[in-house]
């Protein structure tokens, strides 16, 4: 199947330093990708890239076969959610009209894609869109008064307003508390299953990866050193080095676990 998303041999350099160097990497329908590897590898620079965010020196990312750069910014950004490691926005906004901004897609949303303006959300509105969330009776507080879970939560909500073909999510998990991790990874997977969006999901926590995620990248010091179905990624004794750890794994109902040890 052609890729949805494709980076072909991207490089970006900032400072005179290669932070991503001739990474190729591919999203297909249906799929949900972990992109993994140690701080300072370089996952937000790629995600930011595959968004259009950044201009590689080198190298292509297309979207459906397109290079990015040839496709008018609106359409670009209805198709690719991005959602960002942190976001603080310049006013005190509400949740409500956050979402509203992520429904609207199409003049400039805080972030730096482009929207029209705030709108409401598809199929019953933010309302609804916000109670998949656990975010109902959080809607009119502004942002300033939420925690940093619902904020992610929101933003998440936000950015799937118009249900993005593809999400590229940098560390969607990290301000979650379990259940909510469970409920995030359950909901990019019913998406994928379903035909109705496929994401790359920055993430640190392996385990996760290896229970919901098809396929697993390694990013180590800006180069991609694995990339493959999440089991044998995971059992990779690469990985291990990419991390500088030692692993234990377990299997568990099929499914690799990891026990990092200090190596
Ligand atoms: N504009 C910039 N100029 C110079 N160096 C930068 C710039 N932006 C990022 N870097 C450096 O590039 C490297 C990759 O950063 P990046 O944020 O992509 O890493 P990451 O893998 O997402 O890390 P983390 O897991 O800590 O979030 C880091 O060493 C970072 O300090």
């Amino acid at each position: 199947m052609s890729a949805l998303l494709a980076a072909e041999s991207v490089t970006v350099r900032r400072g005179g330093r290669a932070l991503v160097e001739a990474a190729s990497l591919s999203l297909r329908a249906g799929e949900v990708l972990a992109l993994v590897g140690p701080n300072g590898a370089g996952k937000s620079t790629l995600l930011r890239t595959l968004a259009g965010l950044e201009t590689p020196a080198s190298g292509t990312v297309r979207l459906e076969g397109r290079p990015l750069a040839g496709w008018p910014v609106p359409a670009r950004v209805r198709r690719i959610g991005y959602l960002p490691q942190s976001f603080t926005p310049h006013w005190d906004l509400t949740a409500r009209a956050l979402i509203g901004l992520g429904a609207g897609r199409g003049a400039v949303l805080p972030w730096g894609g482009t929207a029209s303006g705030p709108a409401d959300a598809p199929d019953g509105g933010i309302d609804a869109l916000a109670a998949g969330f656990d975010l109902a009776d959080r809607l009119d507080r502004p942002w300033s008064t939420l925690s940093g879970g619902e904020r992610g939560r929101a933003l998440l909500a936000a950015v799937l307003a118009t249900e993005p073909p593809v999400l590229l999510a940098d560390e969607p998990a990290a301000a979650l508390d379990i259940a909510q991790q469970l409920r995030l990874m359950r909901r990019l997977r019913a998406r994928a299953d379903a035909g109705r969006g496929a994401a790359i999901v920055v993430l640190h926590d392996l385990n996760l990866a290896a229970r919901w995620c098809d396929r697993v990248a390694v990013l180590r010091a800006g180069r991609l050193v694995l990339d493959g179905e999440s089991g044998p990624v995971l059992r990779d004794p690469a990985l291990d080095a990419a991390f500088g750890v030692r692993f234990r794994r377990t299997a568990e109902a099929g499914r690799v676990m990891l026990w990092p040890e200090e190596g």
